[in-house]
């Protein structure tokens, strides 16, 4: 058994102490089975909430009325969740009630892929009432039991198939896949951020040039925020090799650069954080700028600097299919005289001081001057040096006028 479940196994053993059933369920068993690392630890157990919060010292009741109560344990959380089956769903989206009951099965019955329906008891032995594992070796995702049924309990579920596809590889069974292809429009009734979730799992994994056809076979795309109309640039999108991004910052680059979309408007359509907005709105700005002139000056590596300039030039590479030089890159702005503004030796004080005005809008343009001088070597970086090519500069200046 691997370490994160042993870590995890008093928690089962005390619900059994009890007289509960108790066992590992979800992603956790999945990744366990093959072989990929484990995320978070979940349980599923007999116990109700309430007899869950009474045996153990530290929890959480974080979705008390879905059954799930999170206990912490030597510092890690776990889900520990009552088995149930979800009752009527209104609208498609969360199950208007849950019903909480004694068995197992019943409660595998209810999850979305036979992969994810498989539970682990204590010795490490699988409980795989539908054929999870041979899912697993024929790499296949399929829904338990009646696709259309899954799938109108939790529109979102269609997503996570395209996901898991983009994630591991594996292909969609047949009926899963009509079921998508019949049910899409109910991604409507899903919030976004649940779907810009899903969907970034699916941006950023090993497999996405598999998922980019299914959004169109599936018609998927239809439905996702700004998409409807892109079936053209999405169709092309498994062109490009994806597996050289890092980060979501690069994946929505990229993505938003192959779709030819304000990136402000249609980013603030997922309802992305501001601050992920902003980062691939300035990769997108600096992307745009090198491809037009095709190279790095001085000037866009110090204004991208060691923050931007890696995940613009990955998102260059890529587009262009040739290895990124980002070392490089980084080796020449280590070389800059500076990295960024705060490293100037002078600041406004020293320039008021030196020419005895008033503050004003004057001190921001001469340090931007100077900055740009030490940038690239008309003055080195000291104060002295500065402060004399800046009087002579200025009477030049003077001269002139
Ligand atoms: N819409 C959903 C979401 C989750 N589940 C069930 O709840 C488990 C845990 O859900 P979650 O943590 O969201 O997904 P994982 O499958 O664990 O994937 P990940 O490793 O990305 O967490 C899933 O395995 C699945 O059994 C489900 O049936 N339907
Ligand atoms: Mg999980």
């Amino acid at each position: 058994m691997n370490e994160k479940f042993r870590q995890a196994l008093p928690i089962i053993e005390t619900l059994k102490r009890h007289g509960h059933e108790a066992y590992f369920v979800g992603g956790a068993v999945r990744d366990f089975l093959l072989d990929r690392p484990i995320g978070d630890v979940d349980i599923a157990t007999s116990a109700l909430p309430q007899e869950v919060i009474s045996l153990f010292p530290k929890t959480v009741p974080v979705g008390i009325e879905h059954g799930t109560v999170m206990v912490i344990y030597k510092g890690t959380s776990y889900e520990v969740t009552t088995f149930r089956t979800e009752g009527r769903y209104e609208d498609y989206r969360r199950p208007a009630e849950v019903t909480f009951v004694r068995s197992l099965e019943e409660d595998l019955k209810r999850r979305d892929f036979t992969m994810n329906a498989i539970a682990m008891n204590e010795r490490g032995e699988l409980i795989d009432p539908f054929g999870g594992k041979a899912a697993l070796e024929k790499q296949l995702i399929e829904t338990v039991g009646a696709a259309a049924e899954r799938f109108s309990e939790d529109a979102l579920r269609m997503m996570r198939a395209l996901r898991f596809v983009s994630q591991l590889g594996f292909s969609l069974a047949v009926d899963t896949k009509q079921a998508i292809e019949q049910h899409g429009h109910l991604l409507e009734k899903i919030a976004i951020e649940r779907i810009t979730v899903e969907f970034e799992k699916m941006l950023c994994g090993p497999f996405v040039h598999q998922a980019f056809p299914l959004l169109i076979e599936t018609n998927l795309f239809l439905y996702l925020p700004g998409l409807s109309e892109k079936k053209e640039p999405l169709a092309k999108m498994s062109a490009y090799q994806w597996r050289r991004l890092h980060d979501r910052i690069e994946a929505w680059a990229l993505f938003v650069y192959l779709l030819d979309v304000d990136p402000h408007s249609f980013l603030r359509k997922w309802k992305l954080p501001n601050h992920v907005i902003r980062d691939v709105s300035v990769c997108l700005q600096g992307l745009t700028e090198i491809r037009e002139k095709d190279d790095w000056t001085i000037d866009r590596l110090y204004r991208y600097g060691q923050k931007y300039m890696p995940l613009i030039e990955t998102v260059r590479a890529t587009l262009k299919d040739e290895s990124a030089a980002t070392d490089e890159l980084a080796a020449r702005l280590a070389a800059l005289p500076i990295q960024e503004r705060k490293q100037l030796a002078v600041n406004g004080n020293d320039v008021m001081a030196w020419f005895g005005r008033e503050r004003g809008r004057w001190i921001a343009e001469t340090l931007e001057t100077i900055e740009r001088a030490v940038l690239h070597g008309e003055v080195k970086n000291e104060k002295e040096a500065i402060k004399e090519w800046l009087l002579a500069c200025n009477q030049k200046q003077e001269k002139n006028c």
